[in-house]
């Protein structure tokens, strides 16, 4: 990753250094030079998108299940006035950003670059509804975290059935993204899946994390998925997380 970064970093360099190259060109050329190359650039793909998305709002790929679910939390989470008391919010929406980093605990603190280089992979993939659509919310006392879940076509495992390790990653990442709520940035160390019943593809499922215990950096996780309804439990998870240090990443 440092390497990465270094290359990003020396490519930004030489091209910011065009104007300042000591060439014989005539002005104008140099000029002309400099257009063509921010021309470019322009049209090539950037090695990171310029602008944050939310990943995890409605969008047209969202079935009634999804935004049934996503209209009752969401709901939840703006403040209420009962009677004259100002209730808080029980629930509040965490934005799914492609940018992961720079809005984890601590991630403001990170240069530019790394936080644009940091993308979790479950929102790279560019067709709405294709694979993982998901909207998380976390509980006000942020010891339980919800998460709707619809899985697409491109999570196919078992004919017509979502692969299991589509459903680890997304228990990694919802119990991950609490821990990392509670606690500062983390890695997981460990995680135990029980399978109990097949995901249909294209179905909505509930994926609830809730916080067993923290012990100094450690933070002990439980997650299940079941239907809408939570009639059908799919499967059962417990996590480890431990809180890193970011140069943990940059191999320091
Ligand atoms: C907004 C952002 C949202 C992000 C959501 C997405 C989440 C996705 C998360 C991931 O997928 S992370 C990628 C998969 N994980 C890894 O690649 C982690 C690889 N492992 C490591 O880097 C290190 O082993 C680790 C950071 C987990 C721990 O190393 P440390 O050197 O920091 O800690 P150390 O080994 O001293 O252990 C600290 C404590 O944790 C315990 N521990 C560590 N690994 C354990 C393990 N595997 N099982 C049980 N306990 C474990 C260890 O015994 C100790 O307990 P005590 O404090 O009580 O002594």
């Amino acid at each position: 990753m440092a390497r990465t970064l270094c290359r990003i970093f020396k490519g930004c360099q030489s091209i910011c250094s065009l104007p300042l190259m000591k060439t014989r060109l005539h002005p104008s050329a140099s000029v002309l030079l400099r257009t063509v190359c921010v021309r470019r650039m322009l049209t090539l793909p950037l090695p990171f998108s310029p602008k944050a998305r939310d990943f995890s709002l409605p969008n047209s790929s969202w079935g009634a299940e999804m935004r049934q679910l996503y209209e009752h939390y969401n709901s939840q989470c703006e403040e209420e006035m009962k009677g004259e008391e100002k209730q808080d919010w029980a629930w509040k929406r965490l934005p799914s950003y492609n940018r992961s980093l720079k809005y984890a605990t601590g991630g403001v603190y990170l240069s530019k670059i790394i936080q644009s280089k940091a993308r979790l992979f479950t929102r790279n993939i560019k067709e709405p509804g294709a694979a993982f659509e998901y909207v998380l919310f976390v509980s006000k006392d942020e010891q339980k975290c919800v998460c709707i879940f619809q899985a697409g076509h491109l999570l196919e495992g078992p004919p017509g059935h979502v692969h299991g390790g589509a459903i680890a990653t997304m228990i990694d990442t919802v119990t991950g993204t609490h821990a990392s709520v509670l606690s500062a940035p983390v890695m997981t160390a460990n995680l135990n899946i029980n399978y109990r019943r097949p995901i249909p593809l294209g179905s909505t499922v509930l994926i609830e994390s809730s916080l067993n215990k923290t012990e100094g950096r450690k933070v002990l996780i439980s997650c299940k998925v079941t239907s809408t309804d939570g009639s059908k439990l799919h499967t059962e998870a417990t996590a480890l997380f431990v809180a890193i240090n970011v140069s943990h990443l940059l191999g320091g």
